[in-house]
């Protein structure tokens, strides 16, 4: 279309101005046309422009990020709803991260035990300790001392009974703070989000909670630990390592299940209201295939797995648009729910396209661990009218997931009475459709008085974000109705 042309050097310097140099001698009628090819040429390229403007729109628009923020009380299932997300979207590094999950898992096991020890404790400390230096140099452990405030023989069978489990479960009760400091030698002190001692953030003293900052950085603490193993062991023969913990809970199994299975011990359990079956992390049914040397946990066990989160965790992950093309990125944080970590939840409410908010409805009958005066139910539906009040959020879809589900239902079959705790429910039936139907119209009927949108939609599901297949649909359904949602924000991104 263009003459060549040879320019002298300094030309050199613009050779868009020299191309668009008319040719030298150029008639009226060759201008003409010229100009006329140089506009066809002009909208050629302007449509070219404007079609990758737009494929650069759409590539915008199919990796903008949609924000999901989970919100609820300590221990309302907001970490294992992340897991299951996890689950479904990146399999592979739920996969990888499976055995890091073994360690907690150990963990949640041997608290249980612990606690366990703490209900049959006699309540005489002094008594204790005479009970436990005398069984270790081998004495029938005769005792008690006639000023017990309860019966001498119940007193004499809780200090020995007590004494005789301590110390055949010592080793397993020292290898939670084995397991704990060990995570903190491949802690590195340079990462802002380094595990800490029971002090600091990071894993708490042996007796308290286990907590985490951040999921990363433990992960790859007990992932080094493998490592070093693999250096020596085939990664499939970890038992072949002497000291990994396995060895440790296989030698104290027999003692776990006969604690476990002690007809004395559960009924002192029913006496002081313990209900270990419904605490976190409970694996107590299943010592045997928990402290066998080849374990290696199922999805389940990941997904029962406690730890404590302190801090904000975020997970990405890239989720197919269906039928619009494409696939959006999703970030999903998840916070840290008792009280002294709410504070750390505000700064994600500018940015947000959704809130998944968590209420375990079966914990109507407890207290919050960290302020024993504070119904869990109460605390969980003041904190909702706080959310749906809050002006921040009038245009965020809320999904409400009425959590442990599961837990509910056993609770009500045995008989406790959610009359007891909130006399509103009067003499209706206890059962769980009708107590499930009568919470989610609490929450719903809060919604509806307070939110400052009276547009805003609220999706609510029942659920018992341990299930796995359940789960999975819910989320699917939930997954859809945010997308739903956001289109017209995801379209103009
Ligand atoms: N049975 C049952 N257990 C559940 C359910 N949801 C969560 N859990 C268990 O309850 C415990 C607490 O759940 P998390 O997901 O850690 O709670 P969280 O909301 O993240 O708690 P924080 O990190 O303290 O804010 C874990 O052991 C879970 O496996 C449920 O629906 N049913
Ligand atoms: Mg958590």
């Amino acid at each position: 279309m263009f003459a060549a042309k040879s320019l002298p050097q300094n030309h050199l310097a613009d050779p868009f101005e020299a191309i668009l140099r008319p040719p030298p001698g150029e008639t009226s009628a060759q201008r003409d046309t010229r100009i006329l090819a140089e506009q066809l040429a002009k909208r050629v390229s302007d449509a070219i422009d404007e079609q990758l403007r737009a494929e650069r729109a759409e590539l915008k628009k199919s990796r903008s990020d949609v924000r999901i923020l989970l919100l609820g009380q300590s221990e309302s299932g907001k970490s294992t709803t992340l897991k299951q997300f996890q689950l479904l979207h990146t399999p592979a590094a739920f996969q990888a991260e499976r055995m890091a999950w073994r360690f907690v898992i150990y963990l949640n096991l041997i608290r249980s035990v612990r606690r366990i020890l703490d209900t049959i404790s006699p309540e005489r400390e002094e008594e204790v300790h005479e009970l436990l230096d005398s069984a270790s140099l081998g004495s029938d452990g005769q005792s008690p001392d006639s000023s017990a405030q309860t019966d001498p023989e119940n007193h004499r069978i809780a200090a020995e009974k007590y004494a005789e489990y301590n110390i055949a479960l010592a080793p397993a009760l020292e290898l939670e703070g084995t397991l704990i400091r060990s995570l903190r030698e491949d802690d590195d002190e340079d990462e802002a989000t380094h595990l800490g001692d029971g002090s600091t953030p990071g894993w708490s003293a042996p007796r308290g909670e286990y907590t985490v900052r951040t999921t990363s950085n433990w992960k790859r603490a007990f992932t080094l630990r493998r490592n070093r193993s693999k250096q020596r062991l085939s990664s499939s023969s970890w038992w072949e390592d002497p000291s990994d913990p396995v060895h440790i809970l296989d030698s104290s199994r027999d003692a776990m299940v006969r604690l476990w299975q002690d007809e004395w011990v559960r009924h002192r359990l029913v006496e002081k209201r313990v209900r270990l079956q419904e605490s976190s992390g409970f694996y107590l049914d299943e010592i045997e295939r928990i402290t066998s040397k080849t374990y290696t946990p199922t999805d389940e066990d990941v997904l029962k797995a406690r730890l404590k989160t302190l801090g904000v965790v975020e997970h990405q992950f890239t989720i197919s648009m269906g039928s619009m093309r494409g696939a959006s990125n999703w970030v999903i944080y998840d916070v840290g729910g008792a009280r002294s970590q709410r504070h750390a939840w505000a700064p994600y409410f500018q940015d947000v396209n959704a809130i998944i908010f968590l209420a375990p409805i079966s914990a109507f009958d407890q207290v919050l661990t960290e302020d024993q005066r504070v119904n869990r139910l109460e605390d969980s539906l003041l904190l909702w009218r706080g959310l749906v009040s809050n002006k921040l959020l009038e245009g965020v879809p809320i999904v409400l997931f009425l959590n442990k589900c599961d837990l509910l239902r056993e609770k009500l079959e045995a008989g406790v009475q959610l009359k007891n705790y909130l006399v509103t429910y009067g003499d209706r039936p206890n059962n769980y459709e009708s107590v499930a139907k009568y919470l989610r119209n609490k929450f719903g009927t809060l919604h509806n008085q307070y939110r400052t949108n009276p547009g805003r939609e609220l999706f609510v599901h029942y659920t018992s974000v341990t299930d796995k297949a359940k789960t999975a649909q819910i989320i699917a359904n939930v997954r859809e109705a945010i997308l739903r949602l956001n289109l017209k924000t995801l379209k103009l991104m």
